[in-house]
Order: C-alpha cells, then sequence, then structure tokens
C-alpha cells in the first residue's frame, strides 16, 4: 500500500441533532483513488466535506476527532483552513466556473488570490493545466471566451483544471460526473485515472460501476457508519459484510 495521505481518528460530525458521520478511523493512501459509496443520505458528502474544513462555513456543523494531513492536524489550533483548502481542492458535483470569467480567467483565479504572478507564468499554468484535463486541444484558440461557453463536460475539466492550478496535493471530488453524459463521463474517469500519478484523489460516487471502474480502494458507509474499507477489487468480489455485498449487488439503496 502507498503511503497514508490522510488518516481519520474517530471522526464525528453532527448538525444539531444529526449524527452524520459516525466515529469513523480510516486511512486514504497517497497516489490513489479512493472511492466513498453508501445510499442517499448515509453521511458521504459530509465526511468529504470535513476533509478541508468545508464545514466550518455551516454553524449548525460540530466535527470532533482527528483529520490528519501528512501529520498535520487540520482541525489543529493555529491551523488557516484557507491553507488547507489550498492543500486539498474540490471538485463539486455541478460544473461551476465562475461565469463571468474567460476560460484563461478561470484557469488562473485560484492561483491569483494565493500569490502574484507575471503574464508569462500565468500563460504557462493555463496551457500545462488545460493539457492535464485534456482541455487544451478543445479551447486553445479561444482563452478569452467566456467559461459559460463551453459544454458541460468541458466546464468539469475546467473546474478541475482550476483546482490543479493551485497545486493541492489531494482533491475531493464530489459525484463529479454525475450531471454530465456518458462521453464526458468517460472523459472525467479517464482524467482521474491520470490525476492520481500526482494526487491523491478521493470521490463520492452513486455510481457503483464507477467506483469500481476508477478507483484503488472503497470504503462503504450506511447510515454515518463505516461499514467495510478496503480495496476496490476485494470490496467488489469478496465483502466482508453482508450489508456491503447487499448494497453492491443492488438489493438496497
Ligand atoms: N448542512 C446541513 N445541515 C443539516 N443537516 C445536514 C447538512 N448536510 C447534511 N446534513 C444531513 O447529514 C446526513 C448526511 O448527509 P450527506 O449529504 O452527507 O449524505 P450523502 O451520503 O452524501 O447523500 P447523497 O448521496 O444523497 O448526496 C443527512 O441526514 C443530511 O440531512
Amino acid at each position: 500500500m502507498n503511503n497514508i495521505k490522510v488518516h481519520l481518528d474517530n471522526l464525528n460530525i453532527h448538525f444539531g441533532k444529526t449524527h452524520a458521520v459516525k466515529d469513523i478511523s480510516m486511512d486514504f493512501p497517497e497516489n490513489s483513488v479512493t472511492a466513498i459509496i453508501g445510499p442517499s443520505g448515509c453521511g458521504k458528502s459530509t465526511m468529504l466535506r470535513s476533509l478541508n474544513r468545508m464545514h466550518d462555513l455551516v454553524p449548525s456543523a460540530r466535527v470532533s476527532g482527528k483529520v490528519l494531513l501528512d501529520s498535520d492536524d487540520v482541525y489543529g489550533r493555529g491551523i488557516d483552513p484557507v491553507a488547507i483548502r489550498r492543500r486539498v481542492g474540490m471538485v463539486f458535483q455541478k460544473p461551476n466556473p465562475f461565469p463571468a470569467m474567460s476560460i484563461y480567467d478561470n484557469v488562473v483565479a485560484g492561483y491569483k488570490l494565493n500569490s502574484r504572478m507575471v503574464r508569462s507564468e500565468a500563460d504557462e499554468i493555463v496551457e500545462s493545466c488545460l493539457k492535464r484535463v485534456a482541455l487544451w486541444d478543445e479551447v486553445k484558440d479561444r482563452l478569452k471566451a467566456n467559461a459559460m461557453t463551453l459544454s458541460g463536460g468541458q466546464q468539469q475539466r475546467l473546474c478541475i483544471a482550476r483546482t490543479i492550478a493551485v497545486k493541492p496535493e489531494v482533491i475531493l471530488m464530489d459525484e463529479p460526473a454525475s450531471a454530465l453524459d456518458p462521453i464526458s463521463t468517460l472523459k472525467i474517469e479517464e482524467l482521474i485515472e491520470e490525476l492520481k500519478e500526482r494526487y491523491t484523489i478521493i470521490i463520492v460516487t452513486h455510481n457503483m460501476q464507477q467506483a469500481a471502474r476508477v478507483s484503488d480502494y472503497t470504503a462503504f458507509l450506511y447510515m454515518g457508519d463505516l461499514i467495510e474499507c478496503g480495496e476496490t477489487k476485494k470490496i467488489f468480489t469478496t465483502p466482508e459484510q453482508k450489508q456491503t455485498e447487499d448494497y453492491i449487488t443492488g438489493r438496497f439503496g
């Protein structure tokens, strides 16, 4: 197994009285894809969002336990959530490019917030990030066009380019292909496969085939509990828990 990039230790998340994530301890290995699966409302997105402190913005949310990024305590005293979000980027279900910006400006938007740069540096980042998400050839002649002129699938790849421009270590993806057509979905899946060489990827997906195709490890959640996690091959062929088997064979969920 690769090094552990993110480690959860007795993670609990409440929203008021709702106990959404219950005492979860698990590891996310570096340079690999871990899929989080489970029926609607089982806490997948809640767990994912805790990894870069997105719940800081939700007044009713309470997070306890530990999230370690390498050996850094993500919720530790004196840790800057903005610095954490730079190291742990996020791609959402619906592509969300900045609507008033060009393709070019979208790619460097996050990067510009974090550091000053000269034009040639920006050009280089735009080209390399768009190439890495396999969008360069499609857009290189219209970099100044508004980002909303792209198709949904292209917009999602642009959002991934924007995420990697900031040079994160971990990328969280919350159903990144569920709003896309099958061809765009395939492109995103191929991209995930390539991105894991540089980044640690954690993806929430409802699509079991997608989890089986793209991930190295899978975690199955049910009603806030982690039922089972391990190598995807094993989870999908010889799971240890009956609940996991029932879920992956479509008996419930
Ligand atoms: N901001 C919030 N405020 C209050 N309750 C919330 C909030 N976000 C999530 N919850 C609750 O936490 C539980 C887990 O929700 P979560 O969105 O993590 O599930 P999920 O497994 O990602 O579901 P889905 O697959 O439908 O997206 C649910 O009971 C949900 O209602």
